[in-house]
Order: C-alpha cells, then structure tokens, then sequence
C-alpha cells in the first residue's frame, strides 16, 4: 500500500445533531429493597472520624449553598436526612486477626495509611461474599462475571462501606470503577428513597464525556436487579432539555462532567442538599483541564456530612493538596507503586523524524494487517494518540485512506460523532482509534492491544494513563511511542520505566505541577541549546539550514498554545 499525504485526499466530515443518554426506571425504591438492606447491614454505627458512628442527628441547616437548597420546586418539603448504612462486613472478616490482616495486604501489595489522630482502616475483603453487600447488588457482580475483588477494590470497597473518606491509587485498568461503584449503590439503598424534585444521593464527577458515559454503564450494570435504582448521565454535547426532566423527577446517582453538572445546579434543575456520597474520578486530569473551580464549588457547598472519594492512576501533589482541602481523615490506599505505567505493557521507543511520524505509523499499521491477514484473526484494536485535534483527522484520514479502519476521537468532534467512534471501537468494526487525550483517561475499551504514542504526550502521568489503555485487567499489552530530539526529557523517564520494569523493579514518576515544571524547563533549555548550536553552525540569522526535524519546533503553528484544552476539554 502505498501513502496518500493528508493534502492530496478530501475530507467530507459531517456534523449531525446531538443525543442524550439518561437511566430512568419508573417507580421510587421498593420497601423490599429496603428490607433486604437492613439485613445485609449490621448495627454497630459508622463516624468518619472514629471509623464508626451515626449521622442519624444529621441537619442541613448548616449548609450555606447557593444550590444546595430550595434549589428545586418542592423546596417546602422538609429533606430527609442522609444516613450512614451501618455496614459489617462478614463474621469471618470481623474475627481477622493483624497478623492475618497485615499478611492480606502483603498478598495483595496493599499500602493502606491513616492519619494518626483517626481510627484504623477496616480490614481488606477478598470475595464479595464477605463485604455483605444487597443481594441484588451480588448478583449484578455475579452478572458482570466478577468473581474476586482486585486488590484495590479488597480495600477500597470496605473503606467506603464504613463510611470513610477515601484516596485511592492504583494501576491503570485494575478496577477502580467498581471499588466505588458497588459501595456507591449500597449508600444510596440506605437512603431515605429519592422522591420528584430531590437532588440525588451520589454524584461521580470525571473529566471527560466518555469516561462519565463509561461509569454510568457500571453503575447501571450493578443497580440492574434494582427495580427502583435511577441513575443519569450529564455531560455536555448532549441535550440538556432531557437532561433537566431527568433530574427533576429524581434520580439516586448523577455521574457528571463538572461543567455541565454546574449549568444544571445554575438552572435549579438539581440540588446538593441530599449528596451524601460524592467521587471525584480522575481527580488531577480535572484539575489539569481546569475544572478546580467547579469542583471547588461544588465541594464546598455539600452538606458537612457527606464522605467523599477521590481516584486516580497516578497521584501528583495536586491530589493530595485537594484531598487535604476536602477528605476528612482519609483512608489513603495505594496498590503498589504510585504513578507508574502497568507491568503488563511491553513499551517500545522508537526515535522518528517528525516528517516521518506518518509514514512510519503507516507502514506499522500496514505490516501488522499483512501479519494478520489469511489468519482468521481480526486487526489488533489500535489506539493511536496524536497532540492535536487537527492532526488526529490527518492521521485518521491518511489511514482509511490506506485502508485501514480508522476513526478520529478529539474533542472538535460533535457528540454524536465521539460516541459512533467509541462504539465502532468497542465492537471492533473500526479497529484503529485516532484520539488526543479525550481517550487517555480511564476509558476500558476490551481487547485494546497496542497503543502507539504518535507524539509523545507532555508529561510522564499522561504516558501512565496512555499506555494503560491496554494490560488492563490482567491481560498483557503492547505500546510503541515514537520521540524526537524535543521529547529527550520525557524518553529519560520513560527508559527508566522501561528498565526498572525489565529488572522487575516498577518505578515511581515524581508528578504533579514541579514535575511538570521541571519537565518544561528542561524542555524549553534543551530547545535553546539546540537553538544556540543551530544559529552557531549557520551562516546568518535566517538559521536556513536548521535540519527538516527541526523545523516543527521553529514554525509558527507549533508556537500555538492550544493547551490541555485542545485535546481533552469537556464540559
Ligand atoms: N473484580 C473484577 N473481576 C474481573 N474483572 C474486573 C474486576 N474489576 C474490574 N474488572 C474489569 O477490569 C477492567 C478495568 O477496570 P476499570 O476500568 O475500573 O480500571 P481502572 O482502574 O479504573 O483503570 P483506569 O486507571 O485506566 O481508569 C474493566 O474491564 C473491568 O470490567
């Protein structure tokens, strides 16, 4: 096959009208829904700060929120107030001794801390069974086909259940979701059921539209046998009409991007009175597409008694600044070494000149289709990350026109667009996904075994998050990022990863803002020094012979700060 240049070939996108996804079932909870909780709970009571108390004298006459009151029509009718579900786990678990307790979390590469003016942590659960959870709830695990809970989930699942605050860090693909999930639905069972006019019970707020969407299918999943169980999805590109009727007539969970959960509260089409339950899902990525004010926002106007969870891969200082700002004696649980790229990804470097990105890409991608082809086997699902919204239409374009079966994901894409990509994705007829990091972050897409890093992202915490996109669950993956003489900052690191991890030795990336500094600083030096070694080595100030590879870091459209924003902003 031979390669078209992106000029030479058409484009012939179209824009089409947005949709909404929203969960409604039709009747409040059941009494017997209720019952079959009480039973699965024990009576010792819950307090975040002592690890066990009641919250039943909870009132919300402290609450100072613009929002969090008389948002909605019925605000007359008195709230009910939010109640700790008083949880044990089974008799087993309860009679664990520390040495046994200590061995589990060995097995499990379990880092589990607390501050030390708070009680200790409960213990880690390893099967379902013993976490006492609603039987519908077990059989939706059963359903989804989980049989034992990850490590993370062995520990983050009891921290939640007792009602404590929680930081939660573990490898990319290694379940996160469902650690708080699970416990997420069995807190809102506890609740006074949600009635027209309530705002809901729990809100997951995460970055992108996508990986809200994808969180919404797992809570839906594991409320599944709940007759009763509403849960919406609001996020931006969709119909926001829709969307108010949703929250208006009630709905237990709300799973969110900030922006567009800030326009509801704005509208009084939904209200923070009755959230008791709030997670903040990729945490830093918020922060980095800056979402701080909205979730400031809305943190601060919560009722005083709520517990709040907050996950993340990696764990820069950010985190821990806004865990501080809002967790109330946190448990933390790290599963492992904190913001390193999963074991389960063979990670190649490839040095390319930037004129040659493409064409080396192609000729990949065309050397795996010929190794598949006549083997029955389908194409490898491909995710290939590029820096710009532009470029991810070039790449994308240039490979259909290879015909190979591609599809762009970036934010300039319209809703409708964005969500036929992820799902042909997901169902393999497009077996190439072009994306900027809209895609980077959480999302769980099966049976993903190469991710290709077209540009190299900016920091080493988005190259954890990329490369995690495959070796998800346990199953083993591949990456090839290439690199050129401005990534040398970032490919130090990533070689350590590299042979930290052939030595079996997983290393910890320091992130956050000084990392991010530092990286940018060194960029930016070694960029002069190149300039400085350029002008030296040429005849005047037009520098005419800075090499072709070169030229990208000169040109004005690489000077163009588009930002975070530009590859993964969402509202
Ligand atoms: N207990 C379990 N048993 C089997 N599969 C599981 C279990 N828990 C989660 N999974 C599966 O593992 C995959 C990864 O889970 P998930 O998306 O929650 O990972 P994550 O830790 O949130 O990853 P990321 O950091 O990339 O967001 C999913 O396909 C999920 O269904």
């Amino acid at each position: 096959m031979s390669y078209v240049p992106p000029h030479l070939r058409s484009s012939s996108r179209t824009t089409t009208t947005t949709t909404t996804t929203t969960t409604a079932k039709p009747s409040s909870r059941t009494l017997d829904d209720q019952s079959k909780l009480s039973s699965s709970n024990s009576h010792i009571n819950n307090d975040k700060s002592s690890g066990g108390a009641s919250f039943s004298s909870f009132s919300h006459s402290n609450v100072s929120s613009r929002w969090s009151s008389g948002a909605l029509s019925q605000a007359s009718r008195a709230r009910p107030d939010s109640v700790v579900p008083q949880w044990k786990p089974s008799d087993r678990v309860l009679g664990m001794k520390p040495e046994m307790i200590e061995e589990v979390c060995l097995r499990l590469n379990l880092d589990v801390s607390v501050s030390p003016d708070s009680a200790s942590a409960p213990a880690p659960i390893e099967s379902f069974t013993d976490m006492c959870l609603h039987p519908s709830i077990m059989k939706d695990i059963d359903n989804h086909g989980y049989t034992t809970p990850t490590s993370i989930q062995a520990q983050a699942m009891p921290v939640a259940l007792s009602g404590r605050d929680l930081l939660g860090c573990a490898e990319t693909g290694s379940g996160k979701t469902a650690a708080f999930t699970i416990p997420m639905i069995q807190h809102c069972l506890a609740q006074p059921p949600v009635q027209r006019g309530d705002g809901p019970l729990a809100l997951v707020l995460a970055p992108t539209r996508e990986l809200a969407q994808q969180i919404e299918k797992e809570v839906k999943a594991f409320s599944a046998s709940l007759e009763s169980f509403r849960t919406a999805i609001v996020v931006g590109g969709t119909n926001i009409s829709e969307q108010r009727s949703e929250l208006r007539a009630g709905v237990d969970v709300v799973v969110a991007t900030p922006g567009r959960f800030i326009d509801h509260l704005q509208q009084r089409n939904t209200s923070l009175t009755r959230i008791s339950f709030v997670v903040l899902d990729e945490a830093d990525r918020m922060l980095d597409m800056g979402f701080e004010p909205q979730i400031r926002e809305v943190m601060r106007n919560l009722s005083e008694k709520h517990q709040t969870l907050l996950f993340s891969a990696t764990m820069p200082e950010e985190i821990e600044e806004l865990a501080q700002e809002y967790l109330t004696k946190p448990v933390q649980v790290k599963v492992g070494k904190v913001s390193s790229p999963t074991a389960n990804v063979t990670q190649t470097l490839e040095k390319v000149p930037e004129s040659e990105k493409t064409d080396r890409l192609l000729a990949l991608l065309v050397e795996e289709a010929s190794r598949v082809e006549g083997t029955g086997h389908p194409f490898p699902l491909t995710i290939v990350f590029v820096e710009r919204k532009t470029r991810c239409d070039e790449v994308a374009e240039a490979l259909v026109a290879q015909g190979l079966h591609a599809v762009a994901l970036h934010g300039g894409r319209t809703q409708t667009e964005r969500e036929a990509a992820l799902r042909d994705f997901r169902k393999g007829t497009t077996s190439i996904l072009v994306a900027t990091d809209v895609a980077s972050r959480g999302l769980d897409v099966s049976g993903v075994a190469h991710v290709i890093n077209l540009d190299l992202p900016k920091s080493m915490e988005d190259y954890v998050h990329r490369i995690g996109r495959t070796g998800r669950a346990g199953s083993m993956g591949q990456s090839t990022s290439f690199y050129t003489d401005r990534d040398m900052f970032l490919v130090a690191n990533i070689k350590k990863a590299i042979s930290d991890a052939g030595s079996g030795n997983a290393v910890a990336f320091a992130t956050g803002k000084t990392a991010r500094r530092k990286e940018k600083e060194a960029a930016a030096a070694q960029k002069q020094a190149r300039v400085a070694l350029s002008n030296s080595s040429t005849a005047g100030p037009a520098s005419a012979n800075i090499e072709d590879k070169y030229r990208f870091m000169f040109a004005d459209s690489n000077n163009k700060k588009e930002g975070a924003a530009d590859s993964a902003w969402d509202d």
